[in-house]
């Protein structure tokens, strides 16, 4: 546990670091505070105890005369005054500590949640492609969220209990060692045995809790994302009763880890009683029966007691929740620290996109070619693409079509640059695609997905994809949906640009859907415009249209296409068959339904 702790805190920025060493500084003034109250009870308790104090030439005496009060009891009551005012005091540092030790973990939590999210998006598409949203979004949700309230806030509260019951240890080994040490033995030693016997418990509870937490986002999201299917084959119920398990299961994790934290509170009020009545003949025998002796001491030992008890008990409570809840932080773990490896890249990253001059796209003069391109996937043996080559001239149509698995989106994903082929070369004008020169290119570059993902947000903001709402260029957006020719949309709806598409906005067709696509790739001044079987999911009518549109661009752009339909490709200049990860023929659509028996099968000719 310590090593993850340890680990927690390498995490933590420079900032956050400092802030902490602050808040360390505040802890043991604090404590300080706690054990000033606890030490000006003794005189307090002295004087009523034995009033003669005030007599003869002891400090007491000599404060009574200085105070020139008249009446032992006035100055009794001066002094009791002064005790409030330092508890006082110290109930007012407590509060104001407490305050501030929140606040810096629910901070921590909120920079940690940040940096998470900003990782997952800063990450290559090879990294989305192999993982779930919903595992993502638990991850940056609900597991910090865990981590937070059950790591760090209690990591916190166990510092700042640490100090003050160490401290107040020390303050009463200064006065009475023996009583000290019994105290600590006997304190320390019980909650070690009942952590002890609970250990292996809050472990495996928390692992099941992390399980079952994944399981209920996963419920969530392939719920809701398949709700059509479910309403259909009236299956929500195996959903539902999979949901419930996974909640009673979260439920009876937290309840049982929650119930052990509270549970040794009763045995330590039994060892707690049992101690008083010990100490009590303890002081007895070492003060001989002289009560005015014993009070001051036993006033202090049961204020010290009555403050350091629930410092035990948060001690163990904050040791058991973040026992029981290191597996959120083992689920993050790896995430978080390669994050924070990255995160100056990313910071680069960011300020590269938010400061420097717009990207010139960088538009191809005369082809764009794959070069013997070889590609595997992490974690797969066969290969993606074997030894691809193809050719796509400027300001043609060009197609790919081939069996499902052949490779025709791992061809387009390396065109697009999101990924890197291991072998051969994405080549523009002859000139190879590189780090360097990426951007510039993906400047140039629109991609028309299968499904359009429409942002909750007004249809201005949805052509303007992901850009803040000041620097959207309307004009160019108008002109992109001229072009996409979507201006009879804008004409149906009253609030025009301003009309609000997408979950809970005014509903479009599939085939306006598509052509907001295209707006959206068009937006960005794209001179090569990528389908990856963006028209599939339309009905044929539909479909013929938007390719009418697509033609549209033919001669102006370089529009390459993914289709299963081959009656789509009919129009394309070139048409490449991909088999295995390579081209097995290329074409005309005459050509090659003059000669091509597997595309003969494929247009069903
Ligand atoms: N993220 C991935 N991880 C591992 N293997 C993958 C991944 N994506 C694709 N593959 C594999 O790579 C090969 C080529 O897949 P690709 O998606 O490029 O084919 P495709 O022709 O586009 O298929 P489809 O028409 O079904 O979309 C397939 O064998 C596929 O299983």
């Amino acid at each position: 546990m310590l090593k993850q702790l340890r680990e927690l805190y390498s995490l933590l920025t420079k900032q956050q670091r400092r802030q902490l060493l602050r808040l360390q500084i505040l802890i043991i003034g604090m404590a300080l505070a706690q054990i000033a109250g606890v030490v000006a009870i003794g005189p307090f308790m002295a004087v009523v105890g034995d009033m003669s104090k005030l007599q003869g030439d002891g400090w007491l005496a000599m404060a009574y005369s200085a105070s020139g009060l008249q009446s032992p009891r006035a100055f009794l009551s001066l002094l009791g005054a002064m005790v409030l005012g330092v508890l006082l005091m110290a109930a007012l540092l407590s509060i104001y500590t407490s305050w501030r030790l929140a606040l810096y973990s629910a901070r921590v939590g909120a920079e940690l949640s940040s940096r998470l999210y900003r990782y997952y998006l800063y990450q290559p598409w090879l990294f989305h492609s192999n993982y779930n949203t919903s595992g993502l979004t638990a991850k940056v949700s609900a597991e910090v969220q865990r981590v937070t309230i059950k790591i760090i806030n209690p990591a916190m509260e166990l510092n700042a209990k640490l100090v003050m019951v160490s401290l107040m240890t020390l303050a009463i080994f200064l006065y009475n060692p023996l009583v000290a040490i019994v105290g600590v033995v006997v304190f320390f030693g019980t909650y070690l045995l009942l952590y002890q016997t609970v250990r292996r418990f809050l472990i495996s509870n928390g692992k099941r809790i992390s399980k079952a937490q994944s399981k209920r986002f996963k419920l969530m999201s392939e719920g809701f994302g398949g709700i059509k299917d479910l309403l259909l084959l009236h299956r929500q119920e195996n959903f539902t009763s999979r949901f419930d398990d996974a909640c009673n299961s979260i439920a009876r994790g937290e309840g049982v880890t929650q119930g052990l934290s509270d549970a040794p509170r009763y045995a330590i009020e039994l060892v707690a009683f049992g101690s008083v009545i010990v100490l009590v003949l303890y002081l007895l025998n070492l003060y001989d029966g002289n009560l005015g002796a014993i009070l001051p001491a036993l006033s202090i030992y049961a204020l010290a007691g009555f403050k350091m008890l629930p410092g035990f008990q948060k001690i163990y409570t904050s040791l058991t929740k973040i026992r029981g809840n290191l597996a959120a932080y083992n689920v993050i773990r790896d995430d978080l620290i390669a994050s924070r490896d990255e995160s100056k890249n990313s910071a680069v990253a960011v300020s590269d996109t938010q400061t420097s001059a717009p990207i010139t796209p960088w538009v191809p003069q005369q082809d764009i070619k794959l070069e013997d391109v070889v590609f595997d996937y992490p974690g797969t043996r066969a290969l993606a693409l074997d030894g691809l080559t193809l050719t796509i001239p400027v300001n043609k149509m060009v197609a790919i079509v081939g069996s499902s698995g052949s490779g025709k989106s791992t061809a387009i994903d390396l065109l697009l640059g999101l990924i890197e082929p291991r072998q051969g070369h994405v080549l523009i004008d002859g000139v190879p695609l590189t780090q360097e020169n990426i951007r510039q290119w993906q400047a140039g570059v629109g991609f028309v997905p299968q499904q359009i993902f429409l942002s909750d947000a007004s249809i201005l903001e949805n052509v303007a994809f992901a850009i803040e709402r000041k620097d959207i260029d309307v004009e160019r957006v108008k002109e992109a949906l001229r072009m996409a020719q979507l201006d009879d949309l804008l004409d149906r709806f009253p609030e025009g640009l301003e009309t609000h598409i997408g979950e809970r906005g005014v509903q479009i067709s599939g085939g306006q859907r598509q052509r907001l696509g295209i707006a959206r790739a068009l937006y960005q001044h794209a001179k090569v415009l990528v389908f990856d079987e963006a028209t599939s999911a339309l009905d044929g009518i539909t479909e013929r249209r938007v390719m009418e549109d697509i033609k549209h661009f033919s001669g102006q752009m370089t529009v390459v296409m993914i289709a299963h339909r081959l009656a789509t490709v009919k129009d394309c200049d070139i048409i490449y068959m991909l088999e295995g990860g390579r081209v097995t023929d290329a074409g005309t659509y005459d050509e090659l339904a003059s000669r091509n028996h597997t595309f003969q099968m494929m247009a069903n000719l």
